[in-house]
């Protein structure tokens, strides 16, 4: 597994300097940090033989790092930009990664397709949205009773707090905080949603909408 990890950050470091993956300044140590806070679900959760979909997945965190670590789950990758999805299938290519498909797509368009909808145990996502925002992109592609796991920064619980229409909306509910501390960040955590009933089928809205008008 720490092979895959090192061969992993390698190959992103190299292609960082061709193309803006993740920021230009970002050295090894700073990956290692994101490498550890995408790892930090496993201190709490089990995902073995689950469903996983990954919204915004970026260069690869947490997703990327869960499946090395998790090869009995199956994990779909969702980032609608073209580098940051061709260099996940680089990367899932040269790692060999058996565990993993990536989608060039947005999270509202997967939400609306009946191959998506509805078919995924956990869905996951670092850094994309406000916690409003995810849960219309996220709920949408969970089963009943799925969780969302949202990584989140010290200000978890005000996004918490905005996401009440929302949550009373999708008739989810916050199941619980994994807080922890990184090196550099102190507050960290993980938000867990459960989905407690079928999303209203006008949910997710039209690409753009869920973050320019959140519920
Ligand atoms: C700030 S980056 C975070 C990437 C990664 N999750 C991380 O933690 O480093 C946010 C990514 O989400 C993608 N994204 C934002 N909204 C999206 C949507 N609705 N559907 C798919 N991808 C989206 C963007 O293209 C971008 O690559």
């Amino acid at each position: 597994m720490e092979i895959n990890v090192n061969r992993y950050l390698e190959l992103l470091i190299k292609e960082n300097e061709k193309q803006n993956l993740v920021s230009r300044k970002a050295g090894r140590e700073e990956l290692i940090g994101h490498v550890e806070d995408s790892l930090k679900l496993l201190d709490f959760y089990k995902i073995k033989d689950k469903k996983v979909i990954d919204i915004g997945s970026g260069a690869g965190f947490p997703a990327l790092l869960l499946a090395i670590y998790c090869p009995d789950a199956m994990f779909t990758l969702v980032e609608s930009d073209l580098k940051k999805s061709n260099f996940l299938i680089q990367a899932v290519g040269e790692l060999g990664l058996k565990n993993v498909r990536v989608l060039r797509e947005r999270a509202e368009i997967l939400g609306q397709n009946p191959l998506y909808r509805a078919h995924y145990d956990i869905c996951t996502s670092r850094a994309v949205a406000a916690l409003n925002v995810l849960l219309e992109y996220g709920l949408p592609l969970l089963e009943l009773e799925g969780r969302l796991f949202l990584w989140k920064g010290k200000n978890y619980a005000a996004e918490i707090a905005q996401a009440e229409q929302a949550l009373t909306v999708f008739k989810a509910r916050v199941e619980d905080v994994c807080l922890y501390s990184l090196l550099e960040e102190k507050d960290r955590a993980i938000v867990v949603v459960k989905k407690e009933a079928p999303t209203p089928q006008k949910y997710p809205r039209r690409v753009g909408i869920p973050a320019k008008r959140p519920i």
